[in-house]
């Protein structure tokens, strides 16, 4: 588990840029070291913010996504093409304008899906194909990078403080009823899923993140700030604004 490391911008648009220039560099990095790159999504407004930057350094650099992998930390379970979906916002933002294989894109199972409207079986399906993913060696990959935005209440993905997801440590992925941000019903990655990422990036911007970014990063119990728990394998990076760091 790393110590955070803290890096800060202006303003939303330079993290955003900064963020994806880093984002650019290792799926490069990965694809000189002739390696698969598992890349875990997030939804909210820097989260989409980057990979709409993302969006225009592909095109410029003519970016190769053929060894790269999709997967999402939390989805929101709605129907299929719902613009709440953090499905639907990540494709319209750089997806759809990227050529990367079908197969390769992971997005956690609509309320419309072959589940219905059960998000416990949606979770386990998705949980499923994580374990595919990592042929043996774990119940998820270990993801090169796990973009993670996260809320004025500290919740990350759709773990949120008070809520029991925070301790499933058996599940990799689970199933939430009463968030209380909309949607109520939600599926996310656990965070034993969460930590097995080599890198976890937190992304925040905005004077409203500026308290959960100190419980973050000052060992703030889990239950009531689950950022203060995911920590990646091999490095932890706090991407903030100067508004968001203001209480550090
Ligand atoms: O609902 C969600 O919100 C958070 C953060 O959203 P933001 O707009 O406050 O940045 C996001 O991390 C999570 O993936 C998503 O489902």
């Amino acid at each position: 588990m790393s110590t955070p490391q803290i890096v800060r911008h202006a303003d939303a648009a330079a993290l955003a840029e900064d963020v994806a220039l880093r984002l650019v560099d290792e799926i490069v990095r990965a694809e000189a070291d002739k390696r698969a790159f598992h890349l875990v999504l997030t939804g909210g407004g820097v989260g989409i913010a980057v990979l709409e930057a993302v969006r225009a350094h592909s095109a410029e650099s003519g970016l190769n996504w053929s060894h790269v992998h999709l997967w999402w930390g939390d989805e929101r379970f709605l129907p299929d093409k719902d613009p709440d979906r953090n499905e639907t916002q990540a494709c319209a933002a750089l997806i759809d304008a990227i050529d990367i294989p079908a197969t390769q894109v992971h997005p956690i199972p609509a309320s419309d899906g072959m589940d219905g409207d059960d998000a416990a079986h949606a979770a386990t399906r998705y949980s499923r194909e994580l374990a595919v993913a990592a042929r043996g060696a774990g119940p998820v990959p270990a993801f090169d990078v796990c973009l993670l935005g996260m809320g004025p209440d500290a919740h990350v993905a759709s773990l949120f403080p008070g809520l029991p997801q925070i301790d499933e440590d058996e599940a990799a992925v689970a199933p939430v009823h009463g968030s209380p941000k909309p949607p109520p019903t939600r599926v996310t990655l656990t965070l034993p899923s969460l930590n097995a990422s080599r890198q976890v990036w937190v992304l925040a911007s905005g004077e409203s993140k500026a308290g959960a970014v100190r419980l973050g990063l000052s060992g703030a119990d889990p239950h009531e700030a689950p950022v203060a728990a995911v920590r990646g394998t091999d490095k932890t990076v706090f991407w903030l604004d100067e508004a968001a760091a203001a209480e550090l």
